[in-house]
């Protein structure tokens, strides 16, 4: 069976063919502008490609809830053009297919439970530091899905004793994301992460943030296994860093022999998976 996917990004659709075992045929990059301008070149891609099915990973916020009546639909996102776009519907609408979406995190967790760094566990998290913060979390093999996808990029942050940048977050100011994210970063500094490779004090608050965060995460979801991509993880320091204070921070409290800084190196990776994991991942959720 023909399988058609979409890893929908902020800057570019990458639209696929594949099948049932998660070989790509075919693959388009479409750069992301209007719906009315992006959506007919998708649909004029995948139009004689015979697909049974399509898989999407979207930016968010999206709903994907199968229970309200607008699964599939954008919802408050800074890209304005596509504040409640029917992503999903559309595509139905247009290729006459079953469309099955989720969050470009949530498929990035599906991707490397399926085919990257996490394929021996049943549960794990992905978490992807660039412009903004998101994760993803496969747990017992399937996403999460409540009132929608969780938001774990926005969760709050005890504040470095040497830090007093107010955050970026329109919505929070020093959350997670307000307070570690690339343009956080670059904000409190002046220059961007990558012109800050050798300044350690950078490092050792970004670590001090992202290692909070994972910790709830391990409290809250207990996952086996923990993988962080996205731009600002490029500096591969803070892996170490990150690692040490989770498990300072967690001071033996969760028994597990993976939260020991013997295996800890094992607990917390990089993704296995580069470039094609977005638009695998979504084609591994059609497949499911
Ligand atoms: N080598 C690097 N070192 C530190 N920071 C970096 C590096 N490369 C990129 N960044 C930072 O990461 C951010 C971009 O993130 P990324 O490359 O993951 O793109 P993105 O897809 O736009 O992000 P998002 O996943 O949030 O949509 C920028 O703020 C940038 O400064
Ligand atoms: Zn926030």
């Amino acid at each position: 069976m023909k399988i058609g996917a979409i890893e929908a990004g902020g800057t570019k659709f990458v639209c696929a063919v594949g099948n049932e075992e998660g070989n790509i045929f075919e693959k388009v990059v479409i750069p992301t502008e209007a719906p009315e301008i992006t959506m007919p070149k998708v649909y004029d891609f995948f139009s004689d490609k015979g697909i049974e099915k399509m898989g999407v990973g979207s930016f968010g916020p999206i709903d994907i809830n199968e229970k309200g009546g607008t699964y599939g639909q954008i919802q408050k996102t800074p890209k304005i053009d596509w504040i409640d776009f029917p992503l999903a519907g559309d595509i139905e609408e247009k290729l006459g297919i079953p469309v099955v979406v989720d969050t470009d995190v949530n498929v990035a967790a599906l991707s490397e439970a399926r085919w990257g760094n996490a394929t021996d566990v049943d549960t794990c998290l992905y978490i992807t530091v660039g412009t903004g913060i998101g994760a993803g979390a496969i747990v017992n093999g399937g996403t999460l899905t409540g009132l929608s996808h969780p938001e774990m990029g926005h969760i709050a942050v005890r504040r470095h004793e040497q830090d007093t940048f107010a955050g970026t977050c329109p919505y929070h100011k020093d959350c997670l994301e307000g307070m570690a994210a690339g343009p956080a970063i670059e904000a409190r500094w002046g220059k961007a992460g990558v012109e800050l490779a050798d300044d350690p004090i950078v490092w050792e608050m970004e670590a001090y943030y992202l290692a909070q965060a994972l910790v709830n995460y391990i409290y809250i979801l207990s996952p086996e296994r923990i993988i962080m991509g996205g731009g600002v993880m490029q500096q591969e320091q803070l892996f170490d860093l990150i690692r040490k204070n989770v498990v300072e921070m967690l001071n033996g409290y969760v028994s597990s022999p993976r939260l020991t800084k013997e295996h800890i190196n094992d607990y917390i990776v990089p993704p296995g998976l580069t470039n094609e994991a977005g638009v695998k991942g979504a084609l591994g959720l059609a497949i499911r």
